[in-house]
């Protein structure tokens, strides 16, 4: 192929610009990008070659060589893995293929543009030598290719790049950064090296650099021509507990994180048994943009004997865990084994309820001993752990233990356990109200009798929670009970005086009702009065089996039909404006006016707006 001069797809041109302006801070990175992508190549070609052993050519000894040219300005970096053919080198150095990336640069809209932090939970792989380089060479064969199929791809890093054919002999690739003016400080061994050990001692492979010699007439260290590896060359996950330190642990959670914070909690544990894995497990301390996407690969890499397989194995973790990120390392897998295989091993099954499990004492350690860090965790990923509720019965109870609320006694933090220990006597349910908002829920009506009564209800405001809680019905054998659903019957906790005056008042208000339930018969399903209210007149509630108006709103936006039931009104026949009901003339829109207010207490919206406020006028003006 002659040379060919191609554009950059037009993501890439808007990373390179990113990457360029806003990583200046951190440039040294570069060198743990390209060293990880050489990484990468070696795994995949010990990966393909594992039933293709002819593509090791003679030359079986994986590794990667970092050297520079003092004079040339020049840093090489060389790795004999897969390489690339010249349709791969434009596919994959020219556009973006990779999942997410849509996503990353709309979450980068706007001010955020800016956002080094965001940057760094997105790999920038290959372009982030252009932080440094304004012009970068790739030469590269791909392994099984004839050496007159080698690449050389070149490029300044702005709109364009040129491909052409080159007689390469060796497999594996050279990626060549031609230093930028002012950036001769990485032209330096002693810097290379150090910015190598930083980043890349736990790569299994050795990254090798010339040896130096101290010269005694030069006076001055000089470069042999022999290599040696400056990187430990030790997967780290296979190194023991007691020879990791809590640094190195932490350094290589950001490499495959792509996280600029430290991890919350880890935990790195050999499993033996009837299954042998090694698990490396971190949870982050900041969700990651693309938290919410449920079909988001996996975090965790899975690898068989020390050999790299894949690095979205999602069946290694349940889907509410998503956001653990780390490695596992299994004894016993098949090095060919397939996704479809995954999905159906046994040993894999054996592998997730572990590792599920692991994550959870982990959680619990830091729930129990280190109380703000939890609520820091609740704050990024309680949402996410609630779907865990519905979807790991298995591991339900420990989950609820793990919950935690906003109360009508504390904005966040409220434990079941909490809860339960400060119940009244004779309280017997956990009560609580769901909500869109945290201050429509305080201000519920239905709130009013247990504030009197000084009982506690959490408040629910995640999408999530109603979902969450048609799987959980009881904590602790405390059942838990919508204070929005069925008729208040706070049992024990209520005096027999004030159920026998309560009676009294609704025997009184029979006929009252009857006119209410008539003229709201296309809006409620029955009107009584209640014992929930104190300054409230009225308010809405579901039937006991009946759909909570909260739930049936969030269905509606997302596009599914609830089926339809209509709420029940209950009224405070203590309230004034119920009082005033008997005999009034304008009983009717009197009548609509505090079903419509219940509705909008309730968090509800009005199915006609106009027909309320010209109510509310008439009354106003009379
Ligand atoms: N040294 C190399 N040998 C062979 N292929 C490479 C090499 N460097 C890069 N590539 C190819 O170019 C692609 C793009 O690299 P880049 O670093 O931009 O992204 P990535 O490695 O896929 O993602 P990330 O860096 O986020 O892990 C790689 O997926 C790989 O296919």
């Amino acid at each position: 192929m002659d040379k060919q001069t191609l554009s950059f797809q037009a993501e890439v041109k808007q990373i390179l610009h990113l990457v360029t302006h806003s990583l200046y801070s951190n440039k040294e990175i570069f060198l743990r990008e390209l060293v990880s992508n050489a990484s990468d190549a070696c795994d995949k070609l010990r990966f393909e070659a594992l039933d293709k052993a002819e593509l090791y050519e003679d030359d079986p000894d994986l590794e990667i060589r970092v050297s520079f040219d003092a004079e040339k300005k020049t840093i090489t970096i060389h790795d004999n893995g897969i390489g690339m053919s010249a349709d791969e080198a434009v596919q994959h150095l020219g556009t973006i293929a990779k999942s997410g990336t849509r996503e990353f640069m709309a979450a980068l809209e706007g001010e955020q543009k800016k956002d080094a932090n965001l940057i760094g939970q997105f790999g920038v792989g290959f372009y982030s030598g252009f932080i440094v380089a304004d012009r970068i060479t790739v030469e590269t064969r791909r392994a099984g290719l004839p050496a007159e199929q080698g690449v050389r791809w070149s490029s300044e890093g702005t709109g364009e790049f040129e491909v052409e054919t080159i007689h390469r002999p060796e497999r594996g690739t050279d990626v060549i950064l031609h230093l930028r003016d002012g950036e001769d400080e990485f032209l330096a061994a002693w810097k290379l090296r150090s910015i190598i050990s930083k980043y890349s001692d736990h790569i299994s492979l050795p990254v090798l650099m010339p040896k130096q010699r101290w010269d005694d007439e030069k006076k001055e260290q000089v470069t042999t021509d022999e290599w040696e590896a400056v990187n430990k060359a030790a997967a780290l996950w296979a190194r023991s507990k007691s020879d990791v330190t809590d640094a190195e642990y932490q350094e290589f959670y950001k490499q495959i994180s792509y996280d600029s914070e430290a991890p919350l909690a880890y935990t790195h544990n050999r499993v033996e048994g009837r299954t042998e894995y090694t698990q490396l497990l971190y949870v982050p301390a900041k969700a990651p943009f693309d938290l919410w996407n449920r079909d988001k690969r996996g975090g965790v890499k899975l690898y068989v004997k020390r050999v790299f397989i894949m690095d979205d194995a999602e069946a290694l973790m349940p889907v509410y865990l998503r956001f653990v990120k780390g490695v596992i390392d299994s004894a016993d897998l098949p090095l060919n084994v397939s996704r479809e295989l995954l999905q159906e091993s046994r040993d894999v099954k054996a592998i997730r309820e572990g590792s599920t499990k692991r994550v959870l004492a982990m959680l619990e350690d830091v729930a129990e001993n280190q109380k703000d860090k939890y609520a820091e965790f609740w704050e990024q990923f309680g949402a996410v752990l609630k779907e865990g509720i519905g979807e790991d019965h298995v591991n339900q109870e420990r989950l609820a233990k793990l919950l935690r609320f906003a109360s009508t006694q504390a904005d966040s933090g409220v434990g079941f356990a909490d809860y339960v220990a400060r119940m009244k006597e004779g309280q017997e349910a956990i009560y609580y109200i769901t909500a869109e908002t945290l201050a429509a829920a305080k201000s519920s009506p239905q709130l009013e009798i247990f504030r009197k009564k000084g009982i506690e209800v959490l408040l629910l405001t995640d999408r999530v929670d109603e979902w969450m809680l048609s799987h959980l019905y009881e904590f602790d054998g405390k059942p838990l009970q919508s204070v929005a659903k069925g008729g208040v019957d706070l049992g024990k906790l209520q005096d027999e005086e004030e159920k026998k005056a309560a009676e009294a008042t609704a025997e009184a208000l029979k006929p009252v009702l009857e006119r209410l339930k008539e003229a709201l018969k296309e809006r409620a399903k029955d009107v009584r009065t209640t014992t929930r209210l104190v300054d409230s007149p009225a308010c809405i509630v579901a039937d006991d089996g009946d759909m909570s108006a909260h739930l049936a709103r969030l269905l509606k936006q997302a596009g599914q039909t609830a089926p339809k039931s209509l709420p029940i009104l209950e009224i405070n026949a203590e309230h004034p404006l119920v009082k005033r009901l008997d005999g009034d003339a304008r009983f009717d829109d009197l009548a609509q006016i505090l079903f419509d207010q219940a509705l909008l207490a309730e968090g509800g919206q009005l199915e006609d707006p106009a027909a309320y406020v010209q109510r509310v006028n008439r009354m106003l003006v009379a």
